[in-house]
């Protein structure tokens, strides 16, 4: 039951090799994948060897009277249990036992089948607990003791309701070159994973932007991850995202940097990209004044569906793409279209993801003369 090594759930999956050669052959692949775009050094970046990841989700199972933490296998139907995780941050690693404990003693693990943990690198903690029943008074009370007791954040969770025990979102400091950023991690919204990664991500975008200039269009901008380091560089951003609560986050964290020259638009890709083609209006982008911008440069952050054709064709548009690619499949179909009207200049492996088959992938593109 312990995990005392990777692999076992298969959530760090079949890798008994050590963390060089996984690496390695995470290199090897996508260097032959993308072979045909791309013939240079595809630039590596390392993940710490354990401990690096800041969320993680865990099932709570319920057996012979007992409570444990658990996840499904990947490869095979079932659940394995779960006694410690050495891919969590060592603060949620060093809270597990403790919580479980905790929820044991209080009696508060009645029909609670989940529970999500966001942790800063510092140690503030949102745990969000997850239940298949109505959440009353006397479990706030409880809950407010334990989260008390153990120095965390809690939300609980059951269907159309949240409680809120403190507050619903931890504070990250990123460290990119010399310069320190904050940012709220908002529970339940999209974060990058491994904040040391991340980190490299950012520095290395921010260096293949050295030579443009002007304005920069961001899609797909979450809370403002890289939106926020970008506006140091170019004269303004506009930045679009769809979920609402990264967008608020996003402003939010704008004061936090004190930074005022980003516009943050909440909107889909499509709904943006038909806006400024003049397919269809929309209320959301009334104050901003497009033609304000002096835009050559685009940067896009998707999720693992990668971008749609219309999207490609639009990015197509600029001088400058930099595109940050969660998932070589879909990012292979983009640059089938991208590679039309652009050559690939330079591209980058972020290993977010140790001992999985999971990479980033960073890739700088400039308009064929
Ligand atoms: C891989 S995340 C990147 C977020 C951000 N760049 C970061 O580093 O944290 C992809 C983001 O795209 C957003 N998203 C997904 N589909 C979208 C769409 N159709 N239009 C705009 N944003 C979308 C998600 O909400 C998510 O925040």
């Amino acid at each position: 039951m312990d995990c005392k090594y990777f692999g076992e759930c298969g959530a760090c999956r079949i890798y008994d090799s050590s963390y060089e050669m996984q690496l390695k052959d995470k290199l090897e692949l996508n260097k032959e994948r993308f072979s045909s775009f791309y013939s240079g050094e595809i630039t590596t970046f390392k993940s710490p060897e354990s401990h690096y990841r800041s969320r993680s989700e865990f099932k709570l199972w319920h057996k012979d009277d007992d409570i444990f933490y658990g996840m499904n296998h990947i490869e095979q139907k079932g659940v394995v249990l779960v006694d410690e995780c050495p891919q969590v941050n060592t603060h949620i690693s060093a809270l597990m036992p403790k919580l479980l404990k905790s929820i044991k003693e209080r009696e508060i693990g009645f029909k609670l089948f989940g529970v999500d943990f966001l942790s800063s690198s510092d140690g503030e903690i949102v745990v969000s607990l997850l239940y298949h029943r109505r959440l009353d008074e006397e479990w706030q009370i409880i809950a407010t003791e334990m989260a008390k007791e153990l120095n965390i954040f809690i939300i609980g969770r059951s269907r159309k309701q949240k409680v809120v025990i403190g507050q619903d979102y931890i504070r990250e400091k990123l460290v990119i070159g010399e310069k320190e950023y904050l940012f709220n991690h908002i529970e339940n919204s999209f974060t990058q994973p491994n904040p040391r990664v991340n980190e490299q991500m950012i520095a290395w975008a921010l260096d293949k932007f050295s030579s443009a200039s002007g304005d920069l269009l961001e899609l797909y901008c979450g809370a403002g991850n890289f939106t926020i380091p970008f506006s140091k560089k170019f004269d303004k951003v506009l930045a679009t995202e769809i979920s609402k609560s990264s967008i608020n986050a996003a402003k939010e964290n704008m004061k936090l940097n004190a930074v005022e020259n980003i516009e943050f638009v909440r909107m889909s890709v499509e709904e943006f990209v038909g806006a400024l083609d003049g397919v269809r209006e929309f209320r959301r982008m009334k104050e901003i004044d497009i033609n304000s911008y002096n835009i050559n440069s685009i940067f896009v952050d998707p999720p693992r569906s990668g971008m749609d054709e219309y999207s490609c064709q639009f990015a197509s548009r600029y001088e400058h793409i930099l595109y940050i690619s969660c998932n070589p499949e879909t990012l292979v179909r983009d640059l089938e279209i991208l590679n039309k009207t652009h050559d690939i200049v330079d591209m980058a492996i972020f290993d977010q993801f140790p001992y999985t088959h999971h990479v980033e992938m960073g890739v700088k593109l400039l308009k064929k003369v």
